[in-house]
């Protein structure tokens, strides 16, 4: 846990009239790093920086910024700014004036204001393009510019509610690269808001994956994509084979009708669980050298491999990506090795997975 954190929350609540939107949200993130909150449409991402910007109050709970408690600090008394989704750019300004708004509403002056403008134009590659209306602008040069007129304030927080949402895959991607290579570059810290999973996990330090105004699971996007803590996380994360599973003893666990081998995962006999086995872990083979047996359902070529869904006799659909082809209709074998197995426990809290992840890697 940072000993200095630049944001905490500690408890907080958010209500509107008799709707929770946030229950018992605890934060502490660290100076220089980029953090994302993912989660789908109304679980809260959105509440959670606006009560860091402090566009919303807390019902409960206490927010802080560099120490200091900020529960009534007005916006623009607080050390952060905001990049919007639909980036509320100002249409009948220019370029330059867009960025230095905030500069002249603090009334600083001209020169100051001039430098500190062709610096940030600079740093967004947007020099040369001062006089421009926005309307002539892209929509990646819009995001630029929307970014530019947040870090003219220096921040030392930047929060971005979905600011790649509006932008085509292409210069999506592009941007990623962008913005973690800026926040790396400034080394202040991000707050990134997405319901996009890929973006998250190409882009932060940390993640913070959220459900109905909770946060389900928190970690680095390896900890997350490998352990995730229930089936919520891991069909959220990545795509994922599910099944239902109990545990025979240590290292042994069954599933589909059969026994396989299994890494420690702290579970004792016999507990009913749940297992993931990520469709790039499972081997395309014959049905005699498989673990498990398949009937091909649907295959899609999908550039890198083959997306195949075939079903066990149980009925649970398996998908694999696979560089070797199937035939639709056919039974394939399934290999995969002890240590693809990922065991959750149903109904556990983080905490409690937390000490179990802990206890066994311990031993
Ligand atoms: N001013 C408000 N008054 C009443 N309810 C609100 C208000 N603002 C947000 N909510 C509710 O709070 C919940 C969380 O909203 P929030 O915008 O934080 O979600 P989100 O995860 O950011 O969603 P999205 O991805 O769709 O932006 C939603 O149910 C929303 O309807």
């Amino acid at each position: 846990m940072p000993e200095n954190p630049i944001i905490t929350f500690e408890n907080v609540k958010k209500q509107y009239e008799e709707d929770v939107v946030l229950k018992n949200i605890n934060l502490k993130l660290e100076r220089g790093k980029f953090y994302t909150l993912l989660g789908p449409s109304g679980c809260g991402k959105t509440t959670i920086l606006n009560l860091i910007a402090g566009f919303t109050e807390v019902t409960e709970g206490t927010v802080t910024i560099n120490g200091e408690k900020v529960n009534d600090v007005p916006p623009n008394k607080r050390t952060v700014n905001t990049v919007f989704q639909d980036y509320a750019l100002f249409p009948h300004m220019n370029v330059f004036e867009n960025i230095a708004f905030g500069l002249r509403i603090k009334k600083m002056d001209t020169k100051t204001i001039e430098e500190k403008v062709a610096s940030v134009l600079k740093m967004m590659r947007l020099s040369g393009y001062e006089n421009r209306a926005i309307s002539e602008m892209s929509g990646g040069q819009r995001q630029r510019v929307a970014i530019a007129r947040a870090l003219v304030n220096e921040p030392d927080v930047l929060l971005l509610d979905e600011p790649l949402s509006a932008l085509d895959l292409k210069l999506r991607t592009d941007m990623q690269y962008e913005l973690r290579e800026l926040q790396q570059r400034l080394g202040i810290t991000f707050v990134f808001v997405t319901h996009d999973q890929e973006e998250a996990l190409a882009m932060s330090d940390e993640i913070f994956v959220m459900k109905d105004g909770k946060i389900v699971q928190s970690g680095t996007p390896v900890d997350i994509y490998d352990e995730p803590i229930n089936r919520y996380v891991a069909d959220f994360i990545g795509e994922s084979n599910i099944v239902e599973a109990t545990m025979i003893q240590d290292y042994e666990i069954s599933f589909v009708g059969r026994t396989f081998e299994c890494v420690d995962a702290g579970i004792a006999a016999n507990e009913r669980v749940e297992v993931v086995i990520r469709p790039e872990d499972l081997v395309l083979t014959t049905p005699e050298k498989g673990k498990l047996t398949v009937k091909v359902d649907t295959q899609l070529f999908r550039g890198v491999h083959y997306e195949i869904i075939g079903y066990d006799s149980e009925g649970n659909e398996w998908m694999v990506h696979s560089t070797k082809k199937a035939t639709v209709g056919e039974m394939v074998g399934l290999f995969f090795n002890p240590e693809d197995i990922h065991v959750m426990r149903i109904g556990e809290t983080e905490k409690e997975f937390d000490a179990r992840l802990e206890s066994y890697e311990e031993e």
